[in-house]
């Protein structure tokens, strides 16, 4: 097992800038219009494509993600952002896992550790939902951890997410392969930027 950093749960900065407004205006965005479609970019060998809208660096990122056929994210945290996300195209399944807090965290994945029954994740489920296309929600760090998966045989499904604000580097939650959970820290880079191909 390896734990390359400790990642506590970050409060949420919701009491910084208005929620609400960001939350309609992601809610609001009218997808018809297609404008989305300039900056989806997907790579055939990545889970996930992760590409660039616009950010200013400092208060918030806006991204569109385009998610492959039977793919899906590791378990992540947000490294104390909070993240809107809207459904664009095709469905996703969420899955929250409640985020091991403070000096019980080290214990729990100690003992996470012994479990293997094939299913195990080690973090507990808090719910499970299927997002469809306009859906949006939120998360952050104190309202736990998830994972994205687009569970499609053929179709790609594709999100936009707001980060406030920006992040970079994210914790994922692991199992290996003799069942132990590895915790890492992940840097994440995007495959484009306001449309452009690295
Ligand atoms: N937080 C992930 C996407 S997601 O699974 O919410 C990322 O920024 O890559
Ligand atoms: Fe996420």
């Amino acid at each position: 097992m390896k734990i390359q950093d400790d990642p506590h749960p970050k409060p949420s900065c919701k009491k910084v800038y208005d929620h609400d407004k960001i939350e309609l205006l992601i809610k609001n965005y009218d997808a018809s219009l297609n404008e989305w479609k300039r900056y989806q970019y997907w790579n055939p060998k990545e889970e996930y494509t992760r590409n660039l809208i616009a950010t200013d660096n400092k208060h918030f990122t806006l991204m569109l993600l385009c998610w492959n056929p039977k793919m899906g994210s590791p378990i992540h945290n947000h490294s104390g952002c909070d993240c809107f996300m809207r459904i664009i195209k095709g469905e996703i399944i969420e899955t929250r896992y409640v985020y091991p807090k403070d000096d019980k965290f080290h214990k729990k994945i100690v003992e996470a550790g012994s479990v293997d029954d094939g299913k195990w994740s080690g973090l507990d489920v808090i719910q499970e939902s299927k997002l469809v296309e306009g859906d949006v929600r939120w998360i952050n760090d104190m309202m736990g951890v998830h994972k994205m998966e687009n569970e499609h045989e053929v179709e790609g499904s594709v999100t936009m997410h707001c980060y406030i604000p920006p992040y970079a580097v994210c914790h994922t939650f692991e199992k290996k392969k003799d069942g132990k959970m590895e915790i890492e820290e992940s840097e994440m880079s995007y495959a484009t930027e306001h449309g452009n191909i690295k």
